[in-house]
Order: structure tokens, then C-alpha cells, then sequence
């Protein structure tokens, strides 16, 4: 077993996140600095000519303003933006006049900094960050900043493990670097000498690869990775092992990469009636678990009693300073403010302590576990959710101090996006660059913790779920085959699902019976087309990004097929549409939006994670040259053809993608083996495009 050296690990991980933040950073920032706010506005990341029309303390303390449109510019509704809940934000004063009166006032003008709490189309409201912010007045203007924090959370998490000395290891942290061999776990895992014979399932619909991973995560001693394929529910064993965990009496912290992976465990968790506390930022967490979050337990418990007092105080005072224009009042009242906020944090830091301690599962993003909430907490396991969607530096986040980790993902999907891998970032400073390159030598970000404890023990510290409750047996065939060793087996209830079954109205046709069909596009009468790929897209005229690639007559195919989907009684809410390049998808969206109120079109890389009845698979690579891009990597195309329940529809040219990679050869052979094959003919197709 080779083992990895801890400092250097920690240290390429910091060369490798650093060059990430510059490449997330200079993308921001260059259309930040690059742009004048009306054309900030209209790229969608700036909202301009707005008032506060009010303000108050909300969750946590934090002061929160609402925005609405200046009555000088006409009022009402708010143009159309891309701002979103829980995005940061600044407000800042907004300077008319010249360019260089405004880059003066800029400079004076900080603002204040928070995350936006609600947008309606009237107004928006933003959480401010700070505390003591003196929110300035007359009009004002917001725009979207980029997000550091997870930076900052991995690169001190980072910084920490390559600062530990060796007598510091623990043994976890030994087995995940390879410096000691994992604990054995014993190879019949339902001998009744581990307890583990009979098991009380709390959820009697288990299947039994679902139940062997459970038992296998409970008898392992330092790590288990649960490897769940498309639809083998994951989440679904993840929620009975804490169940189980939790009848052993252990304390959990449960994790994943996104909000919505954290609030999806919690929605499925909280009908189980344990008790749980979600961290977040109430912004961010699904208004369903809400009720969890430690914001919302602070203010509803009786301990948080003592702090609405406090609180209620702080709203008076707040609405006080808007009625005076005194400026010594104001700077009074800001005083008395400040006072009431210290005792606000004390009281609620005490509330918060009693409320997490005394809780057996806490749940929480990844680098959400970073907080104060949980410093000096104890947990006998992290459990992690998507873990091969995370950075391994964003794993570390809760796993310095932890003794035990569950890993669940499936690292045949896609890992999750660098951006620092094509980015125009600037290069680290020379001489530190020679210095790094070495440290970096065959490191990514792309290899995720998953990947790497897999690399580094062998399969034996993996479970895989083997039952998908989602694809028809001859939609998995291809990837069951390929990429999980053939074991995967469709469950009763789905395997046999056609669009003719569906739950309503839809016609016996060519299309609503098969499971499978592919449209093949060979011969050169489809050729892609190369387009400039944009910041600001809603602007139409954004920054380069690179190239993207389109395919119009492709897409008329996909309209093709969608219309006789829709005729067939399909509705276009079951239809989705994927494609790996984003030129494509807004040709896509010209072509089928209006058309076909309700069908959702998406990259592929966005669609991990969903599923629909129907799917269509826009290829859209077709060139003399056989190239296929970043459309070869496999783990992107096993994602694209596992996403339909009932009926996948493939739309491409065999004779480009044949030669592509390796993978897509032997992808176009089994189509043409196995899928309803169809040879559209080009000219029947122009009235469509
Ligand atoms: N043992 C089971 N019996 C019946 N249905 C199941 C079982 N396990 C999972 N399912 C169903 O399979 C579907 C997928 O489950 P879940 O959402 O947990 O999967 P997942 O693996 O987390 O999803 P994804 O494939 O998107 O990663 C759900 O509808 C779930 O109810």
C-alpha cells in the first residue's frame, strides 16, 4: 500500500485551491471591473435604482434590509435578473454623473456586504453581514460578489493537517494517508458474532446490497465508502444507517457538498422524529427544513426566549434611527445598538452551545462544519453524502478531527467542476511556480477523496448498491455493463416501464414503446459549428469563456422527436433534454422554450443528480476530423444516459463519436445493436430549425 506524504498532500492541495480561487475570482472580477453597472445590470449580476424600504434584525442578529425600485425611476417592478437567494451580495451607493466623479465615489463608498434572504418581483431582501453596519442611505445599488468562504475553509483546513506533526496523526487520519492499513472488516458480515444477524430494519423495503453496505459501514472501524450507481438509493440507505447508528447510540455529523444534498437528508430524516440540527444560513436551506435550522430552534426554544427579548430591544432602537436625522441621537442610539448586539451574541451563543450539544445528528455542508458551532464538538462519525461530487480540501473541513467516516457517491459520475483546469488564471509568481509545479506533480482537484481512498486500499473498503429503481432494464444495460462490472439489476417496478404505461393518456407509436432509440446522424449532413462561449450571457455580450460547440440541424432533430413525443400525449414537463455544450443549449432553448412550455433543458453536468421519463441526448459533435472534445470523458456520457426512467432518446453522428474515445466506440456499437435505430434525412429538417 503507498502511502502519501501528509505535508506535501497538504501543501499541492494549497497550491491547486489557490490557482482555483484565481481562476473563480478573475472571472468575477474581470466582468466586475471590466463593466460599467448598467452593463453589470444587464448581464444579470447588478440590480440598480434601489431604496431600502425597510429594515430590521433578523435570524441570527444580523440586520436585514429590503430593497425596492427608487419612485424616481418609476417604482414597481424590479427588471429581470440572475440574483438568487442565498448569493452574496454588496450594496453600495450609486453615483451618477461622470466616470471619474463615480470611480472617486467608489473608492469612498465601501457599502456593506450580505446574502441575499429573499427576492420577490417588488423587492429583495439581503442579510447584512456585519453587525454594526451603517447601511448607506439614498440610492443604492447591488451587485453579485464572488463567493471565498469555502476557499477560506479549505485552505485553513489544508493549512492545519500540513502543520500537524507526525505525533498528532491520529489514527484515522493515518489509514485515510495510507500510513496504516485500515482496521479488517470481517468478510461475513451477517455472522451472528457481530451482532449484526438480525438486524431491527426500520425501513423493511431494504434490499439486500443496500442492507450489506449498511452493515458493512457499521462494522467498519475507521471508513466505508458506499458506492451507489444512478438511482440505487444511496440517500435512501444513508437515512437508515444514521437510523441505525443512532440506535447504537452514536453522535453524527452529516454532510455533503451542497445545501440542497444536506436539506435533502434532512426532508427525508425528519419524519423519523429524531432530533436534529441543521447549521446554515437560513437563506440557503429549503424552506421544509427550516423548522430544523439552528437559527429558527434558537428563536422557537426556551432558551431562545431570553434572546427575543434582546431582540425585540434591537428592533425598536433599529427603527428609531430611521426616524431621526440628528446626527448625535443617531450616533447614541448606534452606541446603545452596539451594547444590545454583545448581550444578543452572549445569549444566543449559550442557546446555540446547549442546543448542538445536546443533539445526536447534526447536519451541514461540508464547509459549513468549519463554523464556530462545531469547534471543540465530538462526533463518533461524518457521514458524507455525494462525496464524489466534493474537493477532498472540502472534506478535511469536518474530517481534521474525526475518528470515523462513511463515504457515499459514485465516482463513475462526474467529479465535481475545477475551473482552474481551462482557466486563463494567471500563473503563480516564477520563482514559487518551479517550487509548485513540483509539489503539484500528478495532483488535481479533480481526484476526489473517494477516488483517492479507492486508489489507495483497493475495492475491499467499498460496498456497491446494485438494486436502480429508476431505468428501464434496457436504458442501464449499456452502463451497468461498461462501468459497474454488469452488477447492476433493474428493480421489478421499473425495468419493464415504457411512456405507453404511464400514468395517463399516451398512444401506442413507434417512439412511446421503445426504450431506446438513437438517431443517427452520419454522413456529414449534421456538421457542428464552433461559437464563442459567454460571461453575462443575458447581455449578449459578455467575455469569452472559450469555445463552445452547436449543432442546429441536430437541434431540429431533438424538435423532431419531442414533438412526437408530445403528439404521442407525453407531457413536455416528463421530457428533458441534455447536451454537453452549453452553445447548444441556448439553441436548444430558442428552438423548444416557446414551443414547449414545461420541458427542461440542461447540460448535462447540471442534470447529475435528476431524472425524467423521458430524456433526449442532444451529441451534437459532428466533424470531418472524428473530434469529440470533452464530450470522450466517459464519466460525463454515463451521467447523459442515466438520467430516463422510461424512454432515452440518443441524437448524434456514429462515424464522429465512433472514433472519439474508446468508450463512445463501443457506445455507437451497442446502440446499433440494441437501440430502435433511425436515419434522419437532413432536408426534411430545414423548416424545423
Ligand atoms: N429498497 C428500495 N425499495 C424501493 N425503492 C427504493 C429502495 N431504495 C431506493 N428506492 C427508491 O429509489 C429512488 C432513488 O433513491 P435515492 O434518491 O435514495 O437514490 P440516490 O442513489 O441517492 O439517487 P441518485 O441516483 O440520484 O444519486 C427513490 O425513489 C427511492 O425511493
Amino acid at each position: 500500500m503507498p502511502s502519501t506524504d501528509i505535508p506535501t498532500f497538504a501543501a499541492s492541495q494549497l497550491v491547486l485551491l489557490d490557482a482555483e480561487l484565481r481562476a473563480e475570482l478573475s472571472e468575477t472580477s474581470a466582468l466586475a471591473s471590466q463593466s460599467s453597472p448598467t452593463a453589470l445590470a444587464r448581464a444579470g449580476v447588478a440590480i440598480l435604482n434601489l431604496q431600502i424600504s425597510s429594515q430590521r434584525t433578523g435570524l441570527g442578529g444580523k440586520t436585514v434590509v429590503e430593497l425596492e425600485l427608487n419612485p424616481a425611476v418609476g417604482g414597481g417592478d424590479i427588471p429581470e435578473h440572475g440574483i438568487r437567494v442565498g448569493d452574496i451580495v454588496g450594496v453600495q451607493e450609486q453615483v451618477g454623473g461622470s466616470a471619474k466623479k463615480r470611480e472617486k465615489a467608489e473608492v469612498k463608498a465601501k457599502g456593506a456586504e450580505g446574502v441575499v434572504l429573499k427576492v420577490t418581483s417588488a423587492v429583495v431582501a439581503v442579510a447584512l453581514d456585519r453587525e454594526e453596519v451603517e447601511v448607506p442611505g439614498g440610492k443604492l445599488w447591488l451587485i453579485k460578489l464572488a463567493n471565498d468562504v469555502t476557499y477560506k475553509r479549505m485552505t485553513q483546513t489544508m493549512t492545519r493537517l500540513q502543520n500537524f506533526k507526525e505525533a498528532e496523526y491520529t489514527p484515522f487520519i493515518r489509514v485515510l494517508f495510507g500510513l496504516s492499513s485500515p482496521s479488517p472488516v470481517p468478510q461475513n458480515l451477517s455472522d451472528p458474532e457481530h451482532g449484526l444477524d438480525n438486524v431491527a430494519w426500520i425501513d423493511s423495503s431494504l434490499n439486500d446490497s443496500q442492507k450489506d453496505a449498511i452493515r458493512f459501514a457499521l462494522l467498519s472501524k475507521e471508513m466505508a465508502l458506499i458506492h451507489g450507481p444512478p438511482g440505487t438509493g444511496k440517500t435512501h440507505t444513508l437515512i437508515e444507517l444514521i437510523l441505525q447508528m443512532l440506535k447504537q447510540n452514536l453522535r453524527l455529523l452529516v454532510c455533503g457538498p451542497s445545501n440542497i444534498a444536506v436539506d435533502n437528508i434532512v426532508e427525508r430524516l425528519a419524519p423519523h422524529k429524531v432530533s436534529i440540527v441543521r447549521l446554515g444560513h437560513p437563506a440557503r436551506l429549503l424552506p421544509s427544513v427550516l423548522n430544523h435550522s439552528l437559527d429558527l430552534l434558537t428563536r422557537t426554544s426556551d432558551a431562545g426566549a431570553l434572546v427575543q427579548d434582546v431582540r425585540k430591544e434591537m428592533d425598536k432602537k433599529q427603527a428609531s434611527i430611521r426616524k431621526t436625522r440628528n446626527g448625535r441621537e443617531r450616533r447614541t442610539i448606534y452606541g446603545e445598538l452596539k451594547e444590545l448586539r454583545k448581550e444578543y451574541r452572549e445569549r444566543e451563543r449559550g442557546c446555540v452551545d446547549n442546543l448542538v450539544r445536546g443533539s445526536k445528528v447534526i447536519l451541514a455542508t461540508l464547509h459549513g462544519a468549519g463554523g464556530f458551532h462545531l469547534k471543540n464538538q465530538e462526533f463518533d462519525v461524518v457521514i458524507i453524502d455525494e462525496a464524489s461530487q466534493a474537493l477532498e480540501a472540502q472534506c478535511w473541513v469536518p474530517l481534521l478531527a474525526a475518528k470515523k467516516v462513511v463515504l457515499a457517491g459514485d465516482h463513475l459520475q462526474l467529479p465535481p467542476t475545477i475551473k482552474s483546469l481551462n482557466s486563463k488564471a494567471k500563473p503563480p509568481k516564477e520563482a514559487k511556480a518551479a517550487k509548485d509545479e513540483n509539489v503539484v506533480k500528478n495532483m488535481t482537484l479533480e481526484t476526489t477523496l473517494f477516488d483517492r481512498l479507492l486508489a489507495l486500499h483497493g475495492p475491499s473498503i467499498k460496498r456497491m448498491l446494485t438494486t436502480q429503481y429508476r431505468m428501464h432494464e434496457k436504458i442501464m444495460a449499456f452502463s451497468s455493463k461498461e462501468l459497474y462490472e454488469g452488477k447492476l439489476v433493474a428493480a421489478d417496478g421499473v425495468k419493464a416501464r415504457l411512456l405507453k404505461d404511464l400514468p395517463y393518456e399516451v398512444k401506442d407509436t413507434e417512439d412511446s414503446r421503445e426504450p431506446v432509440v438513437f438517431w443517427d446522424t452520419q454522413g456529414g449532413d449534421f456538421p457542428e459549428k464552433t461559437e464563442d462561449e459567454e460571461v453575462g450571457k443575458k447581455a449578449g455580450k459578455g467575455m469569452s469563456l472559450g469555445e463552445s460547440k452547436s449543432n442546429e440541424l441536430e437541434a431540429a432533430l431533438v424538435k423532431l422527436h419531442v414533438r412526437n413525443l408530445v403528439d404521442a400525449g407525453v407531457r413536455p414537463e416528463d421530457i428533458a433534454v441534455v447536451t454537453p455544450y452549453n452553445a447548444q443549449l441556448a439553441v436548444l432553448s430558442q428552438l423548444l422554450k416557446e414551443a414547449f412550455p414545461g420541458i427542461e433543458l440542461g447540460s448535462v453536468d447540471g442534470f447529475q443528480g435528476r431524472e425524467k421519463e423521458a430524456v433526449i441526448v442532444s451529441l451534437v459533435r459532428s466533424n470531418p476530423e472524428h473530434e469529440v472534445g470533452f464530450l470522450g470523458e466517459k464519466r460525463r456520457l454515463n451521467v447523459a444516459m442515466t438520467r430516463p426512467k422510461r424512454h432515452l432518446c440518443v441524437i448524434g453522428d456514429s462515424e464522429t463519436a465512433g472514433r472519439g474515445s474508446a468508450f463512445l466506440k463501443r457506445w455507437m456499437a451497442f446502440l446499433e445493436e440494441t437501440a430502435d435505430l433511425r436515419y434522419p434525412n437532413a432536408s426534411d429538417l430545414q423548416d424545423l430549425t
